[in-house]
Formats: structure tokens, sequence, C-alpha cells
């Protein structure tokens, strides 16, 4: 029950977590879980606004419902760090948990001290001021923030809650989290980079989320490169470059992904060129990722490769075992699959350098148990992986191939795969394709919706997460998904 509870406190966000450190699990009883606090207040928030997550949590840890109730002990107020009022999400956010060693979190100010090579480092960030001169979200009647998430296009799951920390970006979190308490006066720009799927964007939208919970009314975009781009070339053509320079110009902060598929595009990089002048001479936050590190951008203009240089550049790195079985957990926590730790660590000793391709393994573990009625265990686990991760490596995979099965898997022409038609084989099988594109391939959201005849990224994204959920409930989608991906894997290693 200890375990179970330390564990379940860990997965808390910051602000939540702060309020049960020092509670103390007494026993579970039949479907009670008796849980110690030290005083009435606590008590109040446990049975209060925390009460629904905690026993869901519970009820998924023993697998049966479980009731929590609270008793106060005054003896733990001594370790109770709580003040009046909640924690400030300045402390907290900073104080993530760190998956390596397992310690307690390090100050943001050790975080950076760690024998980099820092640069123009400056971690004493002066936190009190407030750098976008906007009303600080403290306040009683705080305004609300500009812009909704859909309109700053952030994922809501890509938050510093649920980034795991381990030695492969510790730098990078702290960096992002650094640049979001202080925008524009940390590190200007902040460039993170490194290869796919290891938790750029992530970290991309979680400064966003930040900054718009630490400051009401910032305004915060992202974009990738790519939508850049093209929005670039239709306001040249539709004579609205005013209106598109205002889109990107008058921000707080500017959030952009894959700065690399810029290279070789001289206009739009010119364009980016005056963007990012207007914003940095406004002291404005630009944060930038590149699968690259600068230097290597070879193709990207020098005076904005120079620019990159001047604030703060920062790599990610593939996770190592430790930082990959955190992850696997706390996504089986979140997306509330159940997976025994075993399970875990098989799947995170398989899975080794895209953390999309350890998700993706958990969630197929997870679906096939579920279609079969059968519990995840270790056996199931190694049948599943065994066709994800065929012997002799992993052969290169191209969109156009996985189209052209799809395709001919379900006696449909790749014309109608990437057309408009939205007859229901048609869409599940596009759905199907582009759900493997994003699974078997490096290509970014942008790029896949391309393959699929100019399709939004918002629509790769849908169809990702509609196949996800249709794979844990009918098993002739895990079917087809399976029988596809082998198909797939087979014929590129032909090829
Ligand atoms: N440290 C981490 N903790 C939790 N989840 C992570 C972590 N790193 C990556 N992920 C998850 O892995 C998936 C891939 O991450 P993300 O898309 O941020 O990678 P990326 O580096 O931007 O890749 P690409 O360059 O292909 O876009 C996401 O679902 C993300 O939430």
């Amino acid at each position: 029950m200890s375990t179970v509870w330390r564990t379940l406190i860990d997965d808390l966000p910051p602000s939540q977590r702060a309020w049960l450190a020092a509670s103390r699990p007494v026993t579970l009883h039949e479907h009670t879980a008796i849980v110690a606090v030290a005083d009435d207040f606590t008590r109040n928030q446990l049975e209060g606004r925390l009460r629904t997550r905690l026993e869901d949590a519970l009820g998924h840890a023993f697998g049966t419902q479980v009731r929590i109730a609270v008793t106060v002990d005054p003896e733990l107020e001594a370790a109770s760090p709580h003040p009046a009022t909640p924690p400030s999400p300045v402390a907290s956010a900073a104080g993530g948990r760190d998956a390596g060693d397992g310690g307690a979190p390090a100050p943001l100010g050790d975080e950076l001290d760690t024998g980099y090579d820092t640069g123009s480092i400056n971690p004493s960030i002066d936190l009190s001021t407030n750098p976008l001169d906007v009303p600080t979200p403290f306040g009683a009647t705080a305004p609300k923030p500009a812009g909704t998430a859909l309109e700053t296009r952030l994922n809501p799951k890509y938050v510093f809650e649920t980034f795991v920390i381990g030695s492969s970006n510790r730098f990078a979190h702290a960096a992002a989290v650094a640049v979001a308490e202080a925008p524009g006066k940390a590190y200007n720009p902040l460039l993170i980079y490194g290869d796919s799927g290891l938790g750029k964007t992530h970290l991309l939208h979680a400064i966003g989320h930040y900054v718009r919970s630490l400051f009401n009314g910032a305004r915060v975009r992202y974009v990738s490169s790519e939508e850049f781009t093209n929005e670039f070339i239709n306001a040249i053509r539709d004579d609205k470059a005013a209106m598109f320079q205002r889109r990107y110009r008058d921000v707080d902060v500017l959030l952009i992904d894959d700065i690399q598929f810029l290279e070789g595009k001289i206009q739009t990089q010119e364009e980016f060129f005056h963007t990012f002048n207007t914003l940095h001479n406004a002291n404005k936050q630009i944060v930038i990722t590149s699968d690259r590190a600068p230097k290597r951008l070879e193709a990207l203009e020098d005076r904005l490769r120079n620019r990159f240089e001047w604030g703060l550049i920062t790599d990610v790195q593939p996770p190592d075992l430790e930082t990959r079985i955190a992850i696997l957990r706390k996504k089986a926590a979140t997306e509330r699959m159940t997976a025994p730790p075993d399970v875990l660590e098989f799947i995170a000793s398989k899975i080794q350098t895209n953390i999309r391709e350890l998700e993706g393994a958990l969630i197929r573990v997870t679906a096939f148990a579920s279609l079969n009625r059968q519990p995840v265990d270790l056996t199931l686990a190694e049948i599943v992986l065994k066709d994800l991760i065929p012997e002799g490596g992993e052969p290169e995979i191209s969109a156009a191939l996985i189209i052209a099965q799809t395709a001919a898997y379900f006696g449909l022409s790749i014309d109608d795969l990437c057309g408009s038609s939205r007859s229901r084989v048609l869409v599940t099988g596009r759905q199907i394709a582009m759900y493997l594109c994003r699974e078997l391939t490096d290509l970014s959201l942008p790029k896949i919706g391309q393959q699929f005849g100019g399709r939004d990224h918002t629509t790769v994204m849908h169809a990702d997460k509609k196949i996800r959920q249709l794979l844990a409930e009918r098993r002739s989608v895990y079917n087809q998904v399976t029988e596809l991906t082998n198909r797939i894997k087979q014929q590129a290693r032909q090829s």
C-alpha cells in the first residue's frame, strides 16, 4: 500500500502533490484505504477536489474499487510542507520528479549548473519581476489568458507534469522551465535539438502551457516550420503579408518546431529572419527545435544560424532504461492502461531510442490483452513485441510504401486513399495509414498530412488518436493494423 500510495502521489501534478507529501497510508481494509494527513485543511483537500482522482488511481492499481477514508494525525504536522495557500506553480514545476536518480528534485539553479558547457548561461533569473508586463495569475481578479488552447495550438497532454526527467533530457527540461518562467529574459532564443521522438515537441508545448498559466494575457504561438512556410506562401499569394507578419510578430512567445524544414527555402528564411529580429528586439521569447545542432543545418543562412547561437543551445538524448520505464509507467497511469512492472521493463528494454515507438508498443500490448480478455503479462507482451520488432533490425519505411500497402490491403486505389471521399471504408483505411505513418516513420504531422492530399496536421492527429482508441475496442482494427504492419515491414526489408 505504501509503495502504491507513493507512486500515486508522484504521478499527481506538482500543485496537488505538495498537499499530500506528508500523508501516510495507514491500511487497506476491504475496499477502503485509510490515509492519515496532518490537519483538517489537508483532509478537506483530500476529501474534496482530490478524492475522485485518487480513488480512481487506487482502484486502477489494486484492480478493484477503492474508497478513501481520511484521518487526521497531528504528528504528521512537522513533516507537512504546505503553507496556508496552495504552492506556486513556479516552484512546483521546476521541481518535477527525476526518473533518473529518484532523489529529491534539485532547485532550478542546480539543474542548470550540471557541468555542461553552458556558454552565456545565467541561472539567476529574477522571478520577482514580470517579464511580459501582463498581470500575474495569482491575483483573485486575474483576467482570462489571451487565446484558447486551440488558438495557441497547444496539445493539452504535452505539459511539464507529464514529462519524465532523466539524465538524457534534464538540462533541456530545466532550460525549458527557465524560459517559461522568465520569457525573453533567461535565454533567447532557446534551441533544443535531437533525434525524432525524444520529446522536443512535448517540451515546446509545455513551455507554452506554463507561460500561459503564469502570465495571464501572454500571447503564445506554436507553429511547425512547415506550417510557417505554407502560411507564408499563401499570404504572399493572397496579398496578406501584413496579416501574416502580425500573426507572428505580435506575440510574447513564439514556439517554432522542426526548424530544419526551413533549409533551402530562401524566401521563408528571409521572412523568419525578420520575424526573429522583431521579436528579439522587443525581448519576446523565441524557442526553436531542430533535428540537428544549428551548425549542421548547412542549408540555412549563416545569419540565422548565428542568431540561434545568441541564446542557449541544448540537446535531448535517447533516454536510458530507467527513464524509459518511468515514461511507460507515467503513460500507463495517465491513459489508464494496466500493465505490471515486469511488462513495462520488458517493453522498455526492447525499444531503446524513440519514445513515440515506446508508447506505441505499450498501446499495442494493452490493446491485445483487452481484446483477448487476457491479463497483460510477459508472455503476451513477448508475442506482441515479436511482431512489432523483427529480428535483424528495423528497415527504413516510407510514407509512400505505407500508403501503397494500405491501399492494396483494403482494395482501394492510392488516389482514393489520399483523396477527399468520406465513405466509411475509405476513412478507416486512411486513418490507419496515417496512424502507421506516425508509428513507423519519423515524419512530422504536417509532412504526413501532405502525403494524404495536403491535409492539415490536426487531421493526422485526430486519425492517430482514433486508431489508438479503436485498437483496444475493435478486434478487426487490431488485426488489420497488425497484419498491415507486418506486410509493410516485410516489403521494406525486401526492397
Ligand atoms: N521525457 C518524456 N516524458 C514523457 N513523455 C515523453 C518524453 N519524451 C517524449 N515523450 C513522448 O514521446 C512522444 C514523442 O515526443 P515528441 O513528439 O515531443 O518528440 P520530438 O522530439 O518532437 O519528435 P519529432 O522530431 O519526430 O517531432 C510524445 O508522445 C511525447 O509526449
